[in-house]
């Protein structure tokens, strides 16, 4: 590169830190997540953990702004923020049925990038994430971790801020997580801040720099990981690292 401006990079405002503030979602009368209070800070990957049912999507769901909370605050630092300015990739990836490289140009499209540089980015994502082979291939038809790899490609090449993960790897073998997991390394090379869940102890210990751990839709700890890992506080963080821990 020789200092020509990459016109996929934000020149806006940090969006970070995303402050929750006595947050909690109530809907029918049930109280799924309450009273959280923490700060997601830029530039680092926070793994969100607890047993199944404790509410990581749903607190993930609220960060990204799919739903609302219904008490307390969520607030990101520079107010409204645009769409491609936070990304999310769910369990199960949602793909256009069109080709592998229509998939990764059609956000590029509605970003109103003009055609050379989308057809750019396309192909330096297909390179960059070894999927080249696979462009013209129609995207429904790959395989579950290929797929994966797709979504997780197609929210790299909008440059966001800050990526959302909800159990990206929960239906891949251990090789296609092997390569989700090296491409989460690379987005935080490259400065997107990530905000991962996963129930696999395995995985939060190898990606994780800060944890957050649910339990019954509360924060139980918010820590770094090797302070959490090595003498989590809260009796079912603890439970749940010895294997105790159900739900
Ligand atoms: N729209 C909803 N209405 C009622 N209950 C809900 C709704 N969405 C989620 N829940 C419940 O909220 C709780 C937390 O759900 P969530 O999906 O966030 O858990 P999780 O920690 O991601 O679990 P898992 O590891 O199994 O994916 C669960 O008991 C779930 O059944």
């Amino acid at each position: 590169m020789t200092g020509a401006r990459d016109p996929l990079c934000s020149a806006d405002a940090p969006i970070l830190p995303l402050s929750l503030k006595g947050a909690g979602y109530t809907v029918a009368g049930q109280t799924l997540l309450q009273d959280i209070t923490l700060r997601i800070e830029a530039g680092r990957r926070l793994i969100v953990m607890g047993a199944n049912g404790a509410g990581k999507s749903l607190f993930l769901r609220l960060c990204h702004g799919l739903i609302a909370p219904t008490a307390g605050h969520c607030d990101w630092a520079n107010g409204a923020v645009r769409a491609r300015e936070q990304a999310m990739v769910f369990q199960r990836p949602v793909l256009l049925r069109r080709s592998v490289a229509a998939n990764l140009e059609y956000p590029l499209t509605l970003m109103g990038l003009a055609r050379k540089t989308r057809r750019n980015s396309v192909a330096q994502t297909l390179e960059r994430f070894g999927l080249s082979a696979l462009a013209n291939r129609p995207a429904r038809l790959l395989s579950g971790g290929e797929q994966q790899r797709l979504a997780l490609a197609r929210a790299w090449a909008m440059r966001p801020q800050v990526l959302f993960l909800d159990e990206p790897c929960s239906a891949l073998d251990p090789s296609a997580t092997r390569i989700i997991e090296e491409m989460v390394a690379q987005f935080s090379d490259d400065g997107i801040t990530i905000v991962m869940s996963t129930h696999d102890l395995g995985q939060a210990r190898r990606l994780a720099q800060d944890v957050a751990f649910l339990h019954r839709g509360r924060l139980s700890e918010h820590r770094p990981a090797a302070a959490f890992f090595a003498d989590p506080i809260a009796p079912e963080a603890r439970a749940f690292l010895a294997g105790d821990l159900v739900w």
